[in-house]
């Protein structure tokens, strides 16, 4: 499924070429663990590892950006360009997003990207954040998320952009936009895809309440389709992938675009003023004050 011209020109003018060089070995291979046949070898980058299986057409990637998977503008970039380049080899028709930390799938936006930075390098970074939201949820791949850790906002957003969700049942891993209990909200975009998920009343409540659902209730409210013991995750990703694969691929997208697109197509259309209203509040002083405190705490509670 094409992304609009827009987002594809938006795309290629975001991936500056320093984004793909720091410390990344983006192009190069290296066998996948266990060896494995031809097509077996794993790609990626410095925080994506990709371990591609061409037999299946099934892709496992690997958010490895320690120690929280937090969304930093390299791993945004990185996973819009790993997805990318699975999207363009017509091998692969899944992919399983997972965590290669432990204990966390996502731990959502970076807060040192918003954090004290310049208006330009928050508005570079949104671009990014829309960037990857846009390619997830509009993907022609199958995305099976495979949830082996905590999941707050950002990384729940990026979750929900996936057709569905295994999580592991650990009650350490709770799932949901908590924005509010930062003293931040949800953009428009973020708010739809929960609407999209949850339904009107439970995304109002949560979203107001900053909900972080355990696994029991993740899967009552249906934030996530299947919750399994933390060893059986990732087999059961792959039996997800295979209910899904079984489904011709043109007509499955052909449904997915006619369920997605207005969402994604309402962003399209306003993404520069997103840009500018995510800019403009987060540089609030008073914004910049709540996330200050809150990285603070977080930073205190190992103390
Ligand atoms: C009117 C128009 C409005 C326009 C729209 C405006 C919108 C604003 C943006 C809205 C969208 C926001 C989406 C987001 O994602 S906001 C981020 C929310 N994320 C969180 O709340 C998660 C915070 N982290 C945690 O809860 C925990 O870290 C954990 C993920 C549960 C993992 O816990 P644990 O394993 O115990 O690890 P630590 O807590 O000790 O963390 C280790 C280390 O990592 C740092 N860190 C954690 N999370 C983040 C983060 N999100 N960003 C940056 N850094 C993070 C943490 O401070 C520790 O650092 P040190 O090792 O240096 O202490």
């Amino acid at each position: 499924m094409a992304l609009a011209s827009g987002v594809r020109f938006a795309a290629r003018a975001l991936l500056r070429p320093w984004a793909l060089l720091r410390g990344t070995t983006l192009g190069r291979t290296e066998p996948a663990a266990g060896g494995g046949g031809d097509g077996a070898r794993r790609f990626g980058s410095q925080r994506v590892l990709v371990e591609p299986d061409a037999a299946s057409g099934v892709a496992v990637m690997k958010l490895r950006n320690p120690p929280v998977n937090a969304l930093s503008l390299e791993l945004l970039t990185e996973l819009v360009i790993s997805l990318e380049k699975l999207e363009n080899d017509k091998t692969f028709r899944g992919v399983i997003l997972t965590s290669d930390c432990p204990r966390v799938f996502c731990a959502g936006l970076d807060l040192t990207e918003i954090c004290g930075r310049n208006p330009a390098h928050c508005a570079e970074y949104w671009k990014a954040m829309q960037e990857l939201w846009l390619r997830t949820y509009l993907s022609s791949l199958v995305l099976v998320a495979a949830i082996n850790g905590a999941c707050p906002a950002g990384g729940c957003i990026i979750a929900l952009s996936c057709d569905c969700r295994v999580l592991a049942d650990n009650p350490k891993y709770r799932i949901g936009l908590n924005e509010t209990l930062l003293g931040i909200i949800a953009p428009f975009w973020l708010k739809d895809t929960y609407v999209n998920t949850i339904g009107h009343r439970a995304s109002e409540q949560a979203l107001q309440l900053g909900s972080l659902f355990p696994p029991a209730e993740a899967l009552q409210v249906g934030l996530v389709d299947q919750v399994v013991p933390e060893d059986q995750v990732q087999s059961t990703a792959l039996s997800e992938m295979a209910r899904w694969l079984a489904v011709p691929d043109h007509a499955r997208q052909l449904t997915k675009n006619m369920m997605r697109k207005a969402t994604a197509d309402r962003l399209l259309r306003q993404r520069d003023a997103d840009t500018q209203n995510f800019v403009s509040f987060v540089c609030r002083d008073s914004i910049q004050k709540s996330l200050q405190a809150y990285l603070e705490k977080l930073r205190q509670r190992k103390g």
